[in-house]
């Protein structure tokens, strides 16, 4: 297999392939976050495939020299972790580090087969694991740093594989229906499909969720003068403001039943009726769409035959915590779009920032490196800087968590006050989206227990705040 692995994108369309070449991606250092410098590693196309992870001597940008991907973190040991495929599975195994490599959370002692879209940590660098299918494979490597998709790159196969999809749609003037996450990027998407259509008019977004119920019609269509008591100008609406361009309906599924349909008969003739008139209006515009609502069931109650209209092709961004590969070029992307040029975060913070849920997907963590840059100084971005964050956890700090494998307290450590392995701190910070708090509660000890266990060995304590983590 090793040596079907073409650079080219179209060799093997059309056929099928089971997803079974595991890709380890650096997404990102915690010591400079603005260095976009994510890039995928060798593939693992065949058993005895690997490579090492080590330091590199000196200050340069991470790369593959030989068999051994060299990193610029002063954490990761000279020859830090190997990676290898056996059995048709890829493992990651510690070659010696002094500070130890981590899977999912925790420290590994032997090999780990590693699952998709598994976490690994060594030193102060992340990396994200991702099992392909050969075509993919391909693609992830003659696009090594990422695939260009709107104002920064993916190395996300999924949504690579949908950003080809739009490359070659977008000329068309088929209506597209996005499905997404709110904030996952819906918006962008629908810009990349515009900017490549060669359609001269502008791009038009509306917010079908968030106009009132009773103005929808006359937001989108227009409406003539004197249509209703305040319509003391002729308007023309969003959809004819979008003439020779694209029209992008964002929130669809929120939008009320009289007005789907009256979108439909838009859609199905081109054409718009102003409220007010009794003769409708040829619009030339492209029909783009995006809901996190689920359409396609019954129970949305969306009108079936206008999704039909809408999903010429339906295309799904995955959410942020599905494709954290991604979150290198993303963050620098949004940090220099705020003008920082140099920022680093704390190990604890990195965690809680990256590896938690994310329900608020790119735009949670726009809005949190926002306010985390006006308050972090000149030091590195620190947990107390995350204040949304801490804000949810104290929240869902009120709900009964359950417990995470390996992490509960075990009688043990209840009753003797006995201290665990540090793994098993590590585990619990990581599980707790570093709140200190919330990891003690985990362990069942008392948060100043686990504090000093934190310092005994030396892992860095976040500074107190509300949430106390
Ligand atoms: N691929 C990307 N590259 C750069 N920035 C992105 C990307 N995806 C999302 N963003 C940024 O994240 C924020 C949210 O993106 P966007 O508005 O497209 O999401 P959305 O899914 O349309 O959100 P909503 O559901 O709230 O309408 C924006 O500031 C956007 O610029």
């Amino acid at each position: 297999m090793a040596h079907s692995l073409a650079t080219t994108d179209n060799e093997f369309e059309g056929a099928t392939h089971a997803a079974t070449i595991g890709v380890l991606v650096f997404v990102l250092r915690y010591e400079d976050l603005c260095a976009g410098d994510s890039v995928a590693l060798h593939p693992l196309t065949h058993d005895g495939a690997g490579f090492e992870i080590g330091r590199a001597s000196e200050v340069r940008p991470p790369a593959m020299e030989g068999k051994t991907f060299l990193l610029p973190d002063r954490f990761v040991s000279r020859v830090h972790a190997r990676v290898v495929r056996r059995d048709g599975k890829g493992f990651l195994e510690d070659a010696g580090s002094k500070l130890g490599t981590f899977v999912r959370g925790e420290r590994i002692q032997g090999p780990v087969a590693l699952a998709d879209g598994d976490v690994v940590e060594m030193g102060q660098s992340l990396f994200v694991y991702r099992l392909v299918d050969e075509p993919t494979a391909v693609r992830m490597m003659t696009h090594r740093a990422g695939f260009a998709f709107g104002p920064t790159r993916t190395l996300c196969p999924e949504v690579m594989r949908l950003a080809v999809d739009l490359d070659r749609l977008a000329r068309s003037d088929q209506p597209i229906l996005l499905l997404a996450e709110t904030g996952a990027g819906k918006e962008v998407a629908a810009r990349y499909v515009h900017d490549r259509s060669g359609r001269a008019g502008p791009f038009v977004a509306v917010d079908c969720g968030a106009i009132p119920e009773h103005l929808v019609e006359g937001e989108l269509f227009g409406h003539r003068r004197g249509a209703f008591s305040g319509a003391h100008e002729e308007r023309k609406g969003r959809i004819r403001s979008a003439e020779g361009g694209t029209v992008f309906l964002d929130e669809i599924g929120n939008l009320p039943g009289t007005a789907q349909a009256s979108l439909l008969r838009a859609i199905q003739e081109n054409e718009v009726t102003p409220v007010g008139a009794d003769r409708g209006q040829k619009v030339d515009v492209r029909w783009m769409a995006a809901t996190n609502v689920d359409v396609f069931s019954e129970k949305s109650g969306f009108r079936a035959d206008l999704r039909e209209r809408l999903a010429g092709y339906v295309g799904m961004l995955p959410p942020l915590r599905k494709r954290r590969e991604d979150l290198g070029v993303l963050v620098a992307h949004l940090l220099a779009r705020r003008g920082v040029e140099r920022a680093s975060i704390t190990r604890a913070a990195a965690r809680a920032l990256f590896l938690g849920d994310l329900p608020g997907n790119v735009r949670e963590i726009e809005r949190s490196l926002g306010s985390a840059c006006l308050l972090m100084g000149d030091g590195p971005i620190d947990l107390q800087h995350l204040s949304a964050l801490r804000a949810r956890a104290a929240s869902e700090k009120e709900e009964p968590a359950s417990e995470p494998p390996g992490v509960e307290a075990t009688d043990e450590v209840r009753r003797n006050k006995a201290r665990p392995p540090r793994e098993r701190i590590e585990a619990a910070l990581f599980r707790a989206k570093g709140s200190q708090v919330e990891a003690a509660r985990l362990l069942g000890v008392h948060e100043r227990q686990f504090a000093r266990w934190m310092d005994a060995y030396g892992i860095p304590r976040p500074r107190k705040g509300p949430s106390g983590g």
